[in-house]
């Protein structure tokens, strides 16, 4: 698989060495930089753009790629509440694209997990609530996966759920669900001990996407609720 990347920091350069251990090869490799000089026709030289940059960079970076016709599998977090007219967009142009505001597959299992805990406790008096830590270079807050986790066990509670977020040196990604009751306290967690699960979860979203047309996530990819 050809992959372009775009945004080549942490993520970026994570991805680049586990792609080029897979045997795929990486064509492009775009950052602040050399975003400017970067044109469609060499986007086009590959099969598949992978986009981890910045929250405010995302939707420009997702429209150029769709302008292209190539897939885009997009990590970046802070500007899902632009997804529902993105998503018109892929449609218009017969795109594709695949969005995770975390590609761990154990984050995704853990999404479902919750889903299962909140449903179990509904009705038994229990308050929800979130904490997520990061590295302190993160730029949004809450994080992504903090608040796609609020929307999951909104859905089931029907009442909104406060995040609380931490920076603290290095942290790759700490999530905590609070279920409190005047009785007890269940907790479930998600603790990243690095980057590997993003990065790999990206590659496997990258390859699932290649041939095919729509927004996706992953549910889609792993068939969880
Ligand atoms: N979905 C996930 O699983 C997941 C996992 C980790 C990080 N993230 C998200 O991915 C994003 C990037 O994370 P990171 O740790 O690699 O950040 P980083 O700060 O290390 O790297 C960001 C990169 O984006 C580049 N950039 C800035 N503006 C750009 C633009 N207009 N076009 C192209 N590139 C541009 C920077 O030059 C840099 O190379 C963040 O939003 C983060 O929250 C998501
Ligand atoms: O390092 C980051 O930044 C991360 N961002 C995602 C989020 O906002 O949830 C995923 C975890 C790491």
């Amino acid at each position: 698989m050809k992959i372009a990347l775009l945004g080549y920091g942490k993520m970026g350069r994570y991805i680049d060495r586990l792609a080029t251990e897979d045997g795929d090869e990486v064509v492009l490799r775009i950052d602040a930089d050399n975003r400017d000089t970067v044109t469609v026709a060499q986007l086009q030289t590959a099969d598949v753009v992978i986009e981890f940059s910045r929250p405010d960079a995302a939707v420009a970076n997702i429209e150029w790629v769709l302008s292209a016709g190539v897939p885009v599998v997009v990590g970046t977090t802070g500007w899902l509440e632009q997804l529902p007219q993105l998503t018109e967009r892929v449609t218009a142009a017969n795109g594709a694209l695949f969005w995770a505001s975390n590609f761990s597959i154990g984050v995704n299992i853990y999404f479902s997990a919750a889903r299962q805990l909140a449903a179990a406790l509904r009705g038994q008096g229990y308050t929800a609530t979130i904490e997520e830590t990061h590295h302190t270079e993160k730029v949004d807050a809450p994080s992504g996966t903090a608040l796609t986790l609020a929307e999951v066990v909104e859905e089931v509670l029907g009442h909104r759920i406060p995040i609380t977020s931490h920076r603290e040196p290095d942290v790759p990604g700490t999530h905590v669900l609070r279920l409190r009751s005047p009785i007890d306290t269940l907790e479930l967690a998600h603790t990243a001990h690095s980057r590997e699960g993003f990065a790999r979860g990206a590659l496997a979203a990258a390859r699932w996407l290649r041939e095919r047309k729509g927004v996706y996530t992953m549910r889609d990819l792993l068939g969880t609720d």
